[in-house]
């Protein structure tokens, strides 16, 4: 494990609704969905995690771990990770029918060239 994605839990609803009004204060929104009905937003309590980039040649991993009392967001590597280089995972975005592209700058051979 290399650190753990905190935030706040927020089922759907709640997180559109946090989206909406981070975007109308020009706030950056840090937000992982953990499954169909939940997100972690970290945009007011998260930690260093929620500034990873994505990469389509990652060298860590993201995965959700489920608890009798909720979930954890681990974040591990999935390779030896130099001193100095810069943490990345997959975002594995879902493509969503009119959403706007956003390209990749990950610049590895193997880049998707967009995120979602
Ligand atoms: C969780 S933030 C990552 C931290 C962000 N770069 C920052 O400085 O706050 C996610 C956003 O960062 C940008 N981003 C992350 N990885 C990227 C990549 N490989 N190429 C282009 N933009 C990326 C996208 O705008 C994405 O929506």
């Amino acid at each position: 494990m290399v650190i753990e994605y905190n935030g706040t839990i927020l089922r759907n609803e709640v997180a559109i609704q946090k989206e909406k009004i981070y975007r109308s204060q020009n706030r950056p929104v840090f937000m992982f969905r953990i499954d169909s009905q939940h997100v972690v937003d970290a945009t007011r309590t998260g930690g260093l995690a929620r500034y990873i980039n994505h990469s389509c040649a990652p060298n860590c991993v993201a995965e959700v771990v489920t608890f009798e009392r909720g979930y954890k967001i681990i974040i591990s590597c999935v390779r030896r990770i130099d001193k100095g280089e810069e943490l990345c995972f997959d975002y594995q975005f879902d493509t969503v029918e009119g959403q706007q592209k956003i390209a990749c700058h990950c610049g590895a051979p193997e880049c998707r060239k967009w995120i979602n």
